[in-house]
């Protein structure tokens, strides 16, 4: 079963989880809107070394989807808004999956002092949480406005975290991650009537660009636990087997490993791994 003749869209898709999650619907044949901020250097979009949407956008349409970037900053609501009008337009309505993925901190040199809440300037919860809960917030309200509208199900994704239910870099990111899932529980309840399905789902440590640059000047366990890690396409496996799934209203309001995901739909990682179900996060979660 493909993808073929789904639309969907993934906030945040230059670099990371949300290029690697972008790739995956593309490669199962979706159409696939991918957003990011216009970059202010002109001279890096044509340039390999450095990931940008447009080159996220001809990735997708090479594996045989539909890439389309959309320059939109999700601090902003009236940017997000005219992404979801220009998909109601090009597509009569139609939208079938929205990944709320987007997120501010990870490229943030502050995220990786550590410090406790009190030692960082209150601002410092928004750049946690402003495009990261907030916005994907507010891209879930105009994507189930076309939901609910066109009455054809659909499907959001939350990109969350272990950080959901246990201390996990700072503060504010747990009070960010928990108010996710809290939201996929509840945003879950009103769009069931509507047959559409709201997951959260885990990944566990993810070799993504930001990540690996980080670990080389790193010698933490963190950094070693990463030779272990997801690629980022191993979350967009996840996605797609979520999108395929009939019976997706069984798991509506819930959130889920990416390896659990893995283990229950049979799926590896793009390297070949198997990765193991993560025991932790299963029983955070009560699964
Ligand atoms: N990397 C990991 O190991 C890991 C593990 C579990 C969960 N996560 C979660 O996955 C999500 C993505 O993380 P990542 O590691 O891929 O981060 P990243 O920094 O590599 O990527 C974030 C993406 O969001 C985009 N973005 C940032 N600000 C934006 C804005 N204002 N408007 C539009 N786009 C914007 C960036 O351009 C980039 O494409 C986060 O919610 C993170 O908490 C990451």
């Amino acid at each position: 079963m493909s993808l073929k003749g789904k639309v969907a869209v993934v906030t945040g898709a230059s670099r990371g989880i949300g290029r690697g999650i972008a790739l995956q619907l593309g490669q199962a044949g979706a159409k696939v809107y991918v957003t990011g901020r216009e970059p202010k250097n002109k001279i890096i979009i044509n340039d390999p070394k450095f990931p940008t949407l447009v080159q996220t956008a001809q990735e997708i349409t090479k594996r045989g989807g539909q890439g389309i970037h959309v320059y939109t900053d999700h601090a902003n609501d009236d940017q997000v808004k005219a992404l979801f009008d220009r998909i109601d337009a090009e597509n009569k309505g139609k939208l079938d999956i929205l990944v709320n993925n987007a997120f501010a901190a990870i490229e943030s040199d502050e995220i990786y002092q550590f410090k406790k809440f009190w030692e960082y300037e209150p601002g410092f919860y928004d750049l946690l949480n402003n495009v990261g809960l907030r916005g994907h917030y507010v891209a879930s309200v105009f994507a189930a406005r076309l939901f609910v509208k066109h009455g054809r199900g659909g499907l959001i994704v939350n990109v969350s975290s272990v950080g959901a239910k246990k201390y996990f870099l700072n503060a504010p990111y747990g009070v960010g991650k928990a108010g996710l899932d809290r939201m996929t529980a509840d945003t879950a309840i009103d769009l069931k009537p509507h047959n559409v399905a709201v997951v959260s789902i885990w990944p566990g440590p993810v070799r993504t660009e930001t990540v690996l640059k980080r670990a080389d000047e790193d010698t933490s366990e963190f950094a070693k636990g990463l030779v272990v890690a997801e690629t980022p396409e191993y979350p967009g496996k996840a996605v797609v087997a979520l999108a395929k799934d009939p019976k997706i209203l069984d798991k509506t309001g819930k959130a889920f490993p990416t390896s659990f995901l893995g283990k229950e739909y049979g799926f590896k990682d793009i390297d070949d791994r198997e990765l193991p179900v993560n025991q932790e996060f299963v029983e955070l979660l009560k699964l």
